[in-house]
């Protein structure tokens, strides 16, 4: 009974799916194979993975663009191999990264597209038709601009018609390759927050592959990490950072992942010890700015310098060798330290 009502629960399944390219008859490069991974409804999982290792391959051929070297992938038990344009596109809907250049549509015009699987070959709308288009528009915050042409609106709105199209062609997968590419942090940050009450208010699944890992690591009820000739991980963002799979999987000598706060911290050759007293926000952005130059920082007693924080009035006292001296920014600070250790 739990595992009956568990399967109804799932919209995508990929069954030992093997992707990559045949290059030749003889010759076929494997990226990746028993790939087994499945989406619930109401899900948003985000795809992660360093540059190459295959995340567009998997999206394409988890969307029946590309034929898969072996295995299935099966949408509402259905699969996806054989079935025909029409079919597929009432199972998955795509956005996709490159930016759309019709400037004489209106946005509505677009919205509707979405619903061509279900129209006749003429495309007529019908009175539900047109209903599911505004309810996708007023989904995205645009309903308001239905009549305005596409090439009016900035990009990160552009990207919200796209997702409304989706929304349109009323399938239970959304996939999205790269949704945030092109835009500003609070249109990036908008559009996942969008993605994330979507997939909890309509109960669809949401697929999406990104770079942004922070934003991935806040928004996704999961996260598919891939790394070339690597099983992909599965698991709750948090539970991908605290196992290690997170620092693992982007591991670079130039920087490091901080565990604590999901960043990542260039890396810079350390010179100089000081010793900095004082935290808070103050310390935090102090000490960023001393591990960028180059000082290795710490709150133990260390060498001959240390930079203490007068917090009541945002001023840095530096004490080296018997003499103190006051600095009224980080840059002063800098600067002040450059000179006295001659760097
Ligand atoms: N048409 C193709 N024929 C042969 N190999 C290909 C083809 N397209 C991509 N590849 C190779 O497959 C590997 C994975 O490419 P893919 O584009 O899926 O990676 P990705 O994770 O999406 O990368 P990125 O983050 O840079 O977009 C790469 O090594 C790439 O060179």
């Amino acid at each position: 009974m739990v595992m009956k009502e568990e399967m109804n629960q799932n919209i995508l399944v990929t069954k030992n799916l093997s992707i990559g390219y045949k290059q030749s008859k003889k010759e076929v490069l494997c990226l990746l194979s028993d790939i087994n991974l499945t989406i619930r409804r109401g899900e948003m999982v985000c795809l992660l993975g360093p540059n190459g290792a295959g995340k567009s391959t998997l999206m394409r051929t988890i969307a029946g663009i590309q034929a898969p070297l072996a295995g299935r992938t099966l949408v509402e038990d259905i699969p996806i191999r054989d079935r025909n344009f029409k079919e597929i596109a009432q199972l998955l809907s795509i956005v996709l990264t490159e930016r759309i250049n019709v400037g004489n549509l209106t946005v509505y015009h677009i919205v509707s597209l979405g619903r061509h699987p279900y129209t006749s070959w003429m495309g007529k709308l019908s009175d539900a038709d047109n209903e599911k288009i505004k309810w996708a528009l007023e989904q995205v915050g645009l309903l308001h601009y239905a009549n305005h042409f596409i090439n009016q609106l900035s990009d990160g709105e552009r990207q919200r018609v796209m997702i409304a199209k989706a929304l349109a062609q009323d399938t239970p997968l959304i996939m999205l390759d790269e949704p945030t590419a092109h835009l500003d942090l609070p249109n990036r940050v908008e559009i996942m927050r969008l993605l994330h009450r979507l997939a909890r208010e309509t109960n669809k699944a949401i697929l999406l592959s990104t770079h942004e890992l922070d934003l991935a690591l806040q928004a996704a009820d999961l996260i598919w990490l891939m790394a070339r000739n690597q099983p992909v991980k599965v698991g709750a963002p948090e539970d991908l950072v605290l196992n290690g799979s997170i620092e693992d999987t982007f591991q670079n000598k130039s920087f490091n992942f901080d565990r604590k706060t999901g960043n990542f911290i260039m890396n810079y050759q350390k010179k100089q010890m000081i010793q900095l007293l004082g935290n808070d926000v103050m310390g935090f952005w102090t000490q960023r700015a001393l591990s960028r130059e180059g000082y290795q920082v710490t709150c133990e007693k260390a060498g001959d310098c240390c930079v203490q924080l007068l917090e009541d009035c945002m001023e840095w006292e530096v004490h080296r060798n018997g003499e103190v001296t006051r600095c009224k920014s980080i840059q002063s600070l800098l600067s002040h330290l450059k000179e006295s250790f001659q760097l």
